[in-house]
């Protein structure tokens, strides 16, 4: 007989041995039989990994408000921007941030844990309906065999069209740069692989847990529009931790992290050119400038720093603020805002680039380069916190096939064919992983 998992009276916290915990996988398959959304992940630097059920079948459209959303995960399009309405600060700045009600919201109605270190696993649920329905459908799913795993056949398809289109576009975005009509734009092209049969979500998402174990790794799934999304991002856009420290970081400038021989490059060692110092300079410049609007001058400014992230280096510099300090308790959502899209997915100046991508590039970038996280979800009873990252490396998971998402920032010095092989690397921090098929 199975353990009883869930107390159906208010939130529990229940614990479980290692022979009568659901696994990750066991609760995810269910939650994808009944048509539940659910989120896995796992934050930069950690080891547990955490997964939320959503009893919402359509998830609700909300606004990006770190302040009032419950426990739960988002996720965020690109297209995120709505009218700009002012907004009254608690420092008394009055500034125009956009309210955008189109972020996807997963209300932790069931929320798991699962720790290596412990040994153990804590499943928690809230009482209302669809309690019943999952613990019966979770029951079954643990009786069932897991079927053998037979290799995976994955196929990239052809991009010699996607290549022609996308350097023909870069040429466009380097004149109008070279014209001035903005300074910088981050246009993205996709790839598509076919698989010989639907991937395994929680396989690949453990798998890049372990290949890259500094990226938030992620795996949402939403039945409504019949998606997976998995990523490996590298790129954190907004977090607040119990302590109320706020950090956002700054990322741009892409090379190999190996050399042409296959060794390992000493990220102290990276050259970076001219082009790609000032990218990635635009992108501090366009967080320095969030902050200016509100005005806050209390940050700390560390970097820029070489970082790996899988087979890529980049520069980055990281920005601190206490809010208790400050006395700014609501800084994650207004930064959130002010934010997204930060110049190292959009451009600079934002409107300008926004309509740039939107004129040439092909593709819906639909949830490629929004955000994602959890919010206000706490950790082995360690307070709340809010973990937002910019959604790039990633792919859409749609039955056998897979959409892979990958663009690079341009500005008037950029050459068309290496930013298209500078595309081409991005898409293989998920593909190196999928084709290897261990
Ligand atoms: C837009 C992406 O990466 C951004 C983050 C780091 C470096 C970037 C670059 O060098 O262009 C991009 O701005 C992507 O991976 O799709």
């Amino acid at each position: 007989m199975q353990s009883d998992y869930f107390s159906t009276a208010s939130s529990t916290t229940e614990s479980y041995t290692r022979t009568s915990k659901p696994s990750a996988g066991q609760l995810w398959e269910t939650a994808h039989q009944l048509g539940f959304p659910a989120a896995l992940w796992r934050l930069p630097n950690k080891r547990d990994k955490h997964l939320i059920v959503s009893f919402d079948e359509v998830l609700p459209r909300v606004s990006a408000d770190l302040d009032e959303l419950p426990a739960g995960f988002l996720i965020s399009p690109f297209d995120n921007l709505a009218s700009t309405a002012p907004t009254n600060m608690s420092s008394g700045a009055t500034t125009g941030t956009s309210i955008s009600t189109q972020s996807l919201f997963l209300r932790a109605d069931l929320q798991a844990s699962f720790s290596e270190r412990a040994g153990k696993s804590d499943v928690s649920i809230t009482a209302n309906a669809p309690a019943d329905t999952f613990r019966q459908a979770l029951r079954e799913q643990m009786t069932n065999k897991t079927p053998e795993k037979t290799p995976q056949t994955v196929t990239p398809l052809s991009d010699l069209e996607a290549q022609a289109t996308y350097v023909r576009n870069v040429g466009l975005a380097v004149e109008a740069m070279q014209r001035g009509e903005f300074r910088k734009v981050v246009l993205s092209r996709t790839k598509q692989v076919q698989f010989a049969d639907a991937p395994n979500a929680v396989a690949l998402f453990d798998k890049l847990c372990t290949a890259y174990p500094t990226a938030f790794i992620s795996a949402v799934s939403i039945p409504e529009r019949g998606q997976i999304w998995v990523s490996a991002t590298p790129e954190r856009l907004v977090s607040v931790d119990a302590a109320g420290l706020f950090r956002t970081a700054s990322l741009a400038g892409t090379q190999s992290a190996f050399e042409a021989d296959g060794t390992p490059k000493r990220p102290a060692e990276a050259m970076w050119s001219q082009k790609e110092i000032e990218e990635q300079a635009l992108v501090s410049r366009y967080i320095i400038e969030c902050f200016k609007k509100i005005r806050l001058r209390e940050y700390l400014e560390e970097g820029p720093k070489t970082v790996i992230a899988g087979n890529l280096m980049h520069l980055s510099t990281y920005f601190t603020v206490d809010t208790q300090a400050v006395r700014y308790p609501q800084l994650g959502t207004v930064m959130l805002r002010l934010l997204h899209p930060t110049s190292a997915v959009c451009g600079m100046p934002r409107d300008a680039a926004f309509n740039f991508i939107s004129q040439y590039e092909t593709h819906d970038r639909e949830f490629y380069s929004g955000f994602l996280g959890p919010v206000n979800v706490s950790v082995d009873n360690e307070g709340a916190e809010s973990d937002l990252f910019v959604h790039i490396r990633c792919m859409k998971l749609e039955g056998n096939k897979a959409t892979l998402y990958a663009g690079a920032g341009l500005t008037e010095d950029s050459v068309p064919e290496r930013e298209w092989v500078e595309t081409e690397m991005k898409c293989q921090t998920l593909l190196q992983v999928l084709m290897n098929d261990k």
